[in-house]
This record gives structure tokens, sequence and C-alpha cells, in this order.
């Protein structure tokens, strides 16, 4: 019996912290194609249903572009009692996210959705909670001052300084990244059968 052969993978997402993780477990997209799309929230939209249908639309953008391919798409949604935080573009946005993370514990939702060659969407919802240190004004203000938070979810990017600010974690470590490895590896093995 002759193996099928592996389809081409490709990494719907413009974020380098998913490429790194896709590398890190052995996988190398063959083209990456990142969906534009409207990312706001619908009103009164619930956190788990906004990730997935992020993670669903990204896909369904880009997936119709690439007939026989393996295609991977993700979202990163941080959620701090009930609300979504904003992925922040602006410094004072940046702040009033980590004066809300400071001393609280709070989810990051990863949403995962891969469609196979033949065209068959699956998806994943994947929870880690995190909890932040109590921050100072004067850690805050250093933290900004790095723009790290830049297009971070929730104001804050934990593979950089803010490691510092984890008091505690429960769930996947890569989805607070931008990809739970676990999970985004067990789609792809699924879809490529
Ligand atoms: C919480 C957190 C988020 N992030 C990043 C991951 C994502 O890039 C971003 C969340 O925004 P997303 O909308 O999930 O992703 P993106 O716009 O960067 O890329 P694309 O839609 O093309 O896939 O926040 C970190 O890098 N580290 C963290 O600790």
């Amino acid at each position: 019996m002759s193996a099928s052969p592996i389809p081409p993978l490709v990494l719907a997402s413009a974020s380098p912290r998913r490429l790194d993780l896709l590398r890190q477990v052995g996988y190398e997209p063959a083209a990456i194609d990142p969906a534009d799309i409207d990312e706001t929230p619908h009103a009164r939209e619930l956190p788990r249903a906004y990730a997935l249908r992020m993670a669903r639309a990204k896909l369904e953008a880009v997936a119709p572009r690439h007939a026989g391919a393996l295609v991977l798409a993700a979202d990163s949604v941080v959620v701090c009692s009930r609300r979504i935080l904003p992925k922040t573009e602006e410094e004072a946005e940046a702040r009033d996210c980590l004066t809300r993370l400071s001393g609280r514990r709070h989810r990051v939702l990863g949403g995962v959705a891969v469609a196979s060659p033949s065209g068959k969407v699956q998806t994943r919802l994947v929870e880690t909670i995190v909890r932040f240190k109590r921050l100072e004004r004067a850690e805050i203000d250093a933290y900004l001052a790095s723009g790290e938070w830049r297009g971070k979810a929730g104001g804050y990017a934990i593979q950089g300084r803010a490691a510092a600010f984890v008091a505690f974690l429960s769930g996947s470590y890569s989805n607070v990244v931008g990809l739970p490895l676990f999970e985004t590896v067990g789609l792809l093995k699924s879809a490529a059968r």
C-alpha cells in the first residue's frame, strides 16, 4: 500500500507568532495568505461564539483560493469579566486593558478552523486561564514604553516581557501566544487523512 501524498498547508494568518508556533511542531506552510475580514464583535455576542466565528470567517475568506490544500485559520480573544478586550492599536487602549487585567484572572479563547483538501471544515475552541500579578503604575508605564502591546489581543504578549506578569496559567500556553498546538496538530492530522 502506498502512502497518500501530504497535501500542502496554507496558513491564513498575518501573525508571525502563528507561523513560528506551526514551525515549532514541524509544519512548514507552502503559502501564507492572510484573511482581511471585519473583526468587529456583534452586539451582545458571547466571547466563545465570537472567537469561533472569527476563525471560521478567516478560513472561509481564504480556503476557496486554495482548492486541494489544507488551510488553517485562527483567532485569539482575551476576555476579562465577560468583556472582550480589543486588539490594542493605541497606547491608551493598552493601558486600559492592563489596568483591567491587573491582579485578576482572565480567559484567552483560541478559535481554530481547518479546511481539508476536499473542503470539509473542522473547528476547535480552546480556553486558557491566566492570572496577572497586581501591576504597579510604573510597571504598566514601562510595559507601554516597550511597545510589545501593539496589535496584541488584550494589550499584552505572554511570549515577551509580560511573561513576568503571569502569576498563574491553566491550560494551553501556546493558545495564549496565538495557536493551541495540541488541538491544531490534531485538526491538521485529521484533515490530512
Ligand atoms: C494574548 C496574546 C495575544 N497575542 C497576539 C496573537 C495574535 O496575533 C493577536 C490576536 O489577534 P488575532 O486577530 O487573533 O490575529 P492577527 O490579527 O494578529 O492575525 P490573523 O488574523 O491574520 O491571523 O494577539 C500574542 O502574540 N501574545 C499574547 O500573549
